[in-house]
């Protein structure tokens, strides 16, 4: 379904080159369901931009949906589903309005156009909304009626830039259940950005980690946390003073890596607890060190990005909001429509280096 190769995308901003975007490699196939995790400005957005031709790369090829993105983009835009990060619905018009004309837009006739719209809408339970304007539903049932105007002309792959960003958790649970639907039920390949860890590690079967531009890790959660993180293992000293006595000691276990003290706690990685904790008590307990707690805890997503970058995926995010801010224009370049037809009329974008 996706196939890049050396995707790269430059920006120059006041004479500054931002490499957005260094040599994506991906394959995805038919029926997958991929979360692209990465904190701000990693270049997730910009390559999903690419793929679905709303930007030309700098350098690469790739083809998605069986189109080849520079030579054929119409082909593409014909297969895909792409909603944006901003809402594409307008405010004038009624839900069920909106998504016929979205289907004229695509070239369908006035009754195909209908009868899809009745579809979608029943697909992400908007049939009872169809009367009403955008500018009146909550959150979620805005972002499902996003989805539906990207599903309008039955795409095969639909493209997600952060679907549940914003959203409190209850909607997101919803925006989730009707996305994972889609796979289930009409065995679609999804391809959606996020910045939640724990959505791309529930729900995706597939996580495809990207960090300045360049992807860093891909695989299914499980596996790149059991090759890429280990346990955790957390301990405090009965006496405080004993603490850094306590690091040393537990940075000498076995397979130990990454030992830090942290609110006065000795926090570890092991390959596994289970085996490493037992020796761990023993051989402070030789060092006349008492150990008041220990606990031991399986690898998240951020310890996965941690052992690769040396940065959580937060402190990540704060570093990234630094430099977008210092990046003029980037925002003011960005598309404001979850529209896939506004594919068609969007001029290349930004500088190219
Ligand atoms: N049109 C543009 N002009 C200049 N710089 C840009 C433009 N679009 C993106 N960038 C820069 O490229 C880098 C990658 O941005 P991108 O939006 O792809 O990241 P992201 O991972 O999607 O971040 P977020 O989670 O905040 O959406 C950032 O440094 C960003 O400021």
């Amino acid at each position: 379904m996706i196939h890049a190769r050396g995707l790269t995308r430059r920006f120059t901003v006041k004479r500054k080159v931002v490499e957005a975007v260094r040599g994506l490699d991906l394959d995805v196939e038919q029926g997958q369901l991929v979360a692209f995790l990465g904190p701000n400005g990693a270049g997730k957005s910009t390559s999903l931009r690419m793929l679905t031709t709303l930007l030309p790369p700098t350098s690469g090829t790739a083809t998605v949906a069986g189109r080849d993105i520079a030579a054929d983009p119409d082909g593409v835009r014909a297969r895909i589903g792409y909603v944006g990060q901003s809402s594409g619905a307008g405010e004038q018009f009624r839900a069920g309005d909106e998504l016929v004309a979205q289907g004229y837009a695509y070239g369908l006739t006035r009754r195909e156009a209908r009868r899809r719209a009745a579809e979608v809408m029943d697909m992400l339970d908007l049939t009872p909304l169809a009367a009403r304007r955008p500018s009146t539903m909550s959150g979620g049932q805005r972002r499902r009626l996003d989805i539906a105007l990207g599903l309008i002309h039955r795409p095969p792959l639909l493209f997600l830039d952060e679907p549940t960003t914003g959203l409190d958790p209850h909607t997101r649970a919803d925006v989730w259940q009707h996305i994972l639907r889609l796979r289930e039920q009409y065995g679609m390949t999804l391809f959606l950005t996020t910045h939640y860890l724990e959505e791309a590690d529930s729900m995706a079967e597939r996580v495809v980690v990207i960090d300045h531009g360049r992807v860093i890790a891909d695989g299914t959660a499980a596996r790149l946390k059991g090759d890429l993180a280990g346990d955790r293992v957390t301990l405090t000293a009965h006496d405080p003073a004993d603490t850094a006595r306590a690091a040393a000691t537990a940075g000498r276990v076995f397979g130990a890596d990454r030992v830090a003290v942290e609110n006065g706690a000795v926090r570890v990685r092991v390959p596994r607890a289970d085996a490493a904790l037992p020796e761990l008590l023993r051989v402070l307990e030789g060092e006349g060190v008492r150990v008041a707690t220990a606990e031991t805890a399986r690898p998240t997503l951020d310890d996965v990005f941690l052992a690769l970058t040396g940065r959580t995926l937060r402190e990540a995010e704060a570093e990234g909001a630094g430099a977008a801010e210092g990046t003029e224009g980037a925002d003011a370049a960005r598309p404001t429509t979850a529209q896939p037809a506004a594919a068609s009329a969007a001029a290349p974008e930004g500088d190219r280096a």
